[in-house]
């Protein structure tokens, strides 16, 4: 069933007037740090106290269309509520953040499309950490969790690859990614007047005793444990899944050479000086290595990707890797999110989460450089690299991609962590 939202009423403008305090302290508010102007688009109404707001976000960096589920409830909000699920007051009735409310899970559920799952929403325990969106881990019958629905926060019209892409690659017969259950869709009308369907969310099975890759690798390097073998299990399973990919949704035929590459690292830097001019000081550096690119004759034909693919988008459980999170940078349009891409695309983002694992973990100078060098080669072993000319600067090239969108996400989300990237500019750029 696709919902269809409401023009908003005076209840939605007022909550909105409430967001401008409780999204700056979101995790996954993609504007902080600026004055966004905050407008509601549309209203979804899930049920009586239940409601959907779609609201514009927009600052001069920023344009986005945020997902924003509250639920109203008469009086104060009942003892025990998370203060942070309290957006505030509006005539009498509390707001709350309605993510991992049951009233507002079940209303989803009923409305999804899918083949669904028998979970019980009334004990829901909502994901908290390092997110750009909302999950909610969802137990079964026997009370172990067996789904997880991610709200997405920031929702745009089209195709999503989060959910289109495990779809495809689960009908391809490739198990490494959690199989997705249900997922809802909206229309509504776009800040510009346009109508827009899109996807709001998707449930998928959960893995069960599923570590974290991030923190896995964050743990052993703390430990000074070599990271080579569960790196080697990844690249192979990275391999596999580009394999699945292709069939699911083919490769181009001819091969374009060095030249859009090179293009694109050239337009990354102008983007990133953008946001952090104190980038422009590597840009006669990161200018040589496009050109270098440019000379290229050819280089692997495109095809799907993950787009983001690091550490912490793998999951490992009993012994074995799973890729979760096919949206793509969600710094990016999606339009660019969805075109086919080099695969080495995603290799280069895992060989970027080492140096972050080294770093978070707690080592530095020769032990992080030795860590990150063995974890490296397991990867790319696994994966099946070779250490030909060609591919050694693909990778450095589509590393050095990576690290100045990172240089960008952590001015913008962490700003404790941007010494991470700046290191690994040095290193690539040295
Ligand atoms: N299928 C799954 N099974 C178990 N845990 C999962 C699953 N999918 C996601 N998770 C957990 O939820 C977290 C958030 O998921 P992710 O897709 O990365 O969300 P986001 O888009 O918000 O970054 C992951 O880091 C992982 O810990
Ligand atoms: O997981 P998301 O889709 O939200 O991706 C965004 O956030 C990531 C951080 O949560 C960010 O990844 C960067 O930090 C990771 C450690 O937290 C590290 O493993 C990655 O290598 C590093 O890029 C990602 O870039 C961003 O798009």
């Amino acid at each position: 069933m696709i919902l269809d939202a409401l023009a908003p009423d005076d209840v939605d403008r007022e909550v909105v007037g409430l967001l401008g305090t409780w999204l700056p302290q979101r995790r996954w508010y993609p504007a902080k740090g600026a004055d966004a102007e905050l407008t509601p688009v549309g209203t979804l109404h899930l049920a009586d106290d239940v409601r959907v707001l779609l609201v514009r976000a927009r600052t001069d960096a920023v344009d986005v269309v945020l997902q924003v589920p509250v639920r109203l409830l008469a009086g104060t909000a009942p003892a025990g509520t998370d203060p942070a699920a309290v957006v505030g007051e509006v005539g009498g009735r509390s707001v709350l953040d309605a993510t991992g409310d049951p009233r507002f899970l079940a209303a989803w559920l009923a409305a999804a499309d899918g083949p669904g799952a028998d979970v019980d929403v009334s004990s829901a325990r909502v994901v908290t950490g390092e997110q750009s969106n909302t999950s909610v881990v969802l137990p079964g019958a026997d009370g172990a969790p067996t789904a997880i629905l991610k709200v997405l926060r920031t929702v745009a019209g089209g195709e999503n690859p989060d959910i289109d892409v495990p779809r495809r690659l689960v009908e391809a017969g490739w198990d490494g990614v959690p199989a997705p259950l249900a997922w809802s869709q909206a229309r509504w009308t776009s800040p510009t007047g346009a109508p827009e369907l899109g996807y709001l969310g998707v449930l998928s099975a959960f893995v069960p005793g599923a570590q974290d890759g991030f923190e896995l690798a964050c743990t052993w390097a703390g430990e000074g444990r070599a990271f080579r073998e569960p790196a080697a299990e990844l690249g192979a399973t990275v391999a596999g899944m580009h394999t699945a990919l292709v069939q699911a949704f083919g490769a181009d035929a001819v091969t374009d050479g060095g030249a859009v590459l090179a293009r694109s690292l050239v337009d990354r830097l102008a983007w990133a000086t953008a946001g952090v001019p104190s980038l422009g000081g590597y840009a006669d550096a990161v200018r040589a290595l496009a050109d270098e690119v440019a000379g290229l004759a050819t280089t692997p034909p495109r095809q799907r990707v993950h787009g983001d693919l690091h550490l912490g988008q793998v999951l490992r459980s009993t012994g074995r890797w799973f890729v979760i999170d096919f949206e793509g940078e969600p710094l990016a349009p999606l339009a660019a999110r969805v075109l086919p891409d080099l695969a080495l695309r995603d290799v280069a983002g895992l060989l970027r989460s080492f140096d972050y694992a080294a770093a978070v973990g707690g080592l530095t100078g020769d032990a992080a450089a030795a860590w990150t060098a063995d974890a490296r080669a397991g990867l790319l072993a696994g994966y099946g690299v070779l250490d030909d000319p060609t591919s050694t600067l693909l990778l450095r090239a589509l590393e050095l991609d990576k690290t100045l969108y990172e240089a960008v996400y952590e001015a913008r989300n962490r700003p404790a962590w941007a010494p991470i990237p700046q290191a690994g500019l040095e290193r690539l750029l040295r």
